[in-house]
């Protein structure tokens, strides 16, 4: 089930890619971003991500700012999918860290403002960005590492685990977790399967049963993320795991992960 997930995500953007004439890194084809000299650091700013390039090291930094929470609008997923579909075609970058600008939150997951009294027109646009973005992060062929620096509920953690690695904030305030059952919804599938291949069969039934959030320290125990740092280290600590995962030969750290190869 992780391979089939894995591979649907980037069977579905594959798709999208050819429609827009362009090619994955891995396919060999054509780079339509601009390519900077090696040592060049390059940002790019829409409202509500921030990236920045370094093109010496091939690591982006992909900032979320939606104030006051990082809330999943569809013009924020919008911006976020673009974003990181600029970096995927980018030959130059190589591995993507996500974290939030925003003071002790990464994101509070799907705008409820955009569930609520809404047309149906609007809110297919909206559940469409919702999956876009899981497709991009899942199926990227970028290594992706979320620095958690804050709390991170539902959707918000939805994000965090679509990524390879996660190194949170040890502030036992935080939180993170698919608490959508306390909210009174049901998580979607692919939620679940992400949850799933994460942290394995009972403590995804037990975390999507009951809808919990886990403090820092507990999301270590279950497994929900992989490190815990000081909130001062988590940015730093991101770009080293970085720096050692891109270190491996070839691809293979893409290509070793069981989401990935079938082998
Ligand atoms: C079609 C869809 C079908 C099914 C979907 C199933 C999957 C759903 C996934 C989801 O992600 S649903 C959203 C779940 N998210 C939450 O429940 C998070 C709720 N928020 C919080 O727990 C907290 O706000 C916090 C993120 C921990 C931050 O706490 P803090 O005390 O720092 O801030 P405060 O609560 O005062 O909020 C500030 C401000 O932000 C607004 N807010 C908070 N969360 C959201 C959100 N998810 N969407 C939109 N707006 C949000 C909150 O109302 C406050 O606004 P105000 O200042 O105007 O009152």
């Amino acid at each position: 089930m992780a391979t089939l997930l894995k591979h649907s995500a980037k069977y579905a953007l594959s798709g999208r890619l050819a429609r827009l004439g362009v090619h994955s890194r891995h396919g060999g084809l054509q780079c339509l971003q601009p390519r900077l000299l090696p040592h060049q650091r390059s940002a790019s700013t829409s409202s509500k991500i921030l990236v920045e390039m370094d093109d010496s090291t091939g690591i982006a930094v992909l900032t979320m700012k939606n104030p006051p929470v990082n809330s999943l609008s569809l013009d924020f997923l919008t911006e976020f999918s673009i974003s990181l579909e600029k970096l995927e075609l980018d030959r130059g970058c190589r591995g993507v860290i996500l974290t939030s600008a925003l003071p002790k939150i990464f994101s509070a997951g799907l705008d409820i403002m955009e569930m609520y009294g809404k047309s149906p027109e609007h809110c297919g646009e909206f559940w469409k960005a919702v999956q876009e973005m899981w497709l991009r992060l899942y199926g990227s062929s970028m290594i992706t590492i979320a620095a958690i620096n804050g709390s991170s509920p539902a959707g918000g953690c939805l994000m965090a685990l679509a990524c390879d690695y996660r190194i949170m904030a040890e502030n036992p305030k935080y939180s993170i977790g698919l608490n959508e059952t306390q909210l009174g919804i049901v998580a979607p599938f692919w939620f679940k399967d992400t949850l799933v291949n994460t942290v394995g069969n009972r403590a995804a039934e037990l975390s999507l049963q009951l809808g919990l959030l886990y403090s820092a320290p507990d999301a270590l125990r279950t497994g929900l993320v992989d490190l815990l740092v000081p909130e001062d280290k988590v940015l730093s600590t991101a770009s080293q795991t970085m720096t050692q995962w891109l270190a491996i030969p070839g691809e293979n750290a893409i290509g070793s992960n069981p989401r990935v190869s079938s082998s």
